[in-house]
């Protein structure tokens, strides 16, 4: 039977090592600010927003909650962004995803001003990274790779499988994966003997936003597995269940270590967030870069 992957409890003790680090802050008369900005009432995005902005304020940084109708046009949208830019008391912005229709994510990302992009989705992030200078790391990616390593140690030569190209997770965790050392591959719906290449895998990233889709068969006796999905599945009785994309109970029986859902990579999502508000701070404040923060340089 595979270990359990306890994201949960690997994310409060990451909060703790924040909040040690946000507290020498204090001493010198900063404190870190992170600005979330929400548009419409997506039920899930609402949970998410309420948690970053709960433990925003744990770790002992400030959290400006902005709250916007679903009706909001992108001009509005694009105004608080250049106010929170020029914002002294903020250095962290985000944007929660998924966006209304009728705004353009795109233009709204590239809107952040790029040292205070946290979610590390802003062209000028992502080309660093891409090229390994110091761009924001996505913070579901960053997770999964401390969840990694934490597991594994050093990660060179593994033969890694990221299942899943998306911009917020599929790209960014193969470019990390890359940086430390691992034979990437990045597969996707047109991927051929798609069950054959999860099976050569070591590591195995699954990010495609389909329950329960990667089956105990497909896994390579004794690998890695990293649950990125979050399914949220009616049950007869019409209470939700949470599944990964990842069949849990048949993957368990082959892999060597498996992230649950939930309880896995999503919480290290939040704890990354402000991972990388701890880390813009220090760096609007030209302040060192704790030795233990991974970064790329
Ligand atoms: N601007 C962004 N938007 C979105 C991001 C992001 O990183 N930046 N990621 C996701 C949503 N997300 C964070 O915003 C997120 C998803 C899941 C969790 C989490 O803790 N999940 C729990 C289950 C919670 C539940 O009951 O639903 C778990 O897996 O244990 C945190 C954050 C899309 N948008």
């Amino acid at each position: 039977m595979a270990q359990l992957i306890d994201g949960k409890a690997f994310a409060a003790s990451l909060r703790n090592d924040i909040a040690e680090e946000v507290a020498k802050l204090h001493q010198q008369g900063i404190t870190p600010g992170l600005a979330v900005i929400l548009v419409g009432e997506d039920p899930a995005s609402q949970v998410y927003v309420r948690n970053k902005g709960k433990q925003t304020i744990e770790v002992g940084m400030s959290s400006f909650v902005h709250k916007l109708p679903e009706s909001t046009s992108q001009t509005d949208l694009l105004a608080l962004i250049n106010k929170l830019n020029n914002d002294n008391s903020v250095q962290g912005i985000l944007v929660q995803i998924p966006l209304p229709d009728h705004i353009d994510a795109d233009t709204v990302i590239n809107a952040i001003d790029p040292r205070k992009d946290v979610d590390g989705f802003h062209p000028v992030n992502v080309g660093r990274f891409s090229t390994g200078g110091n761009g924001t790391i996505p913070c579901t990616p960053l997770g999964c790779l401390m969840l990694l390593k934490d597991q594994l140690g050093d990660l060179s030569g593994a033969r890694a499988l990221v299942l899943g190209r998306s911009n917020i997770v599929g790209k960014p965790m193969s470019t990390l994966l890359l940086n430390e050392n691992c034979t990437v591959t990045t597969a996707h719906s047109r991927t051929k003997d798609l069950q054959e290449e999860c099976r050569r895998a070591d590591i195995l990233i699954v990010a495609v936003g389909r329950p329960e889709m990667v089956k105990g068969s497909w896994i390579k006796p004794g690998a890695t597995v990293i649950d990125v999905g979050i399914n949220r599945i009616e049950q007869d009785s019409g209470k939700a269940r949470l599944v990964g994309d990842v069949q849990f109970s048949s993957a368990a029986e082959v892999a060597g270590a498996i992230t649950p859902v939930p309880g896995g990579v999503g919480p290290m999502t939040i704890a990354c967030l402000l991972l990388n508000t701890l880390t813009a701070a220090l760096r609007q404040n030209d302040l060192p870069i704790p030795t233990w923060i991974p970064t790329q340089n």
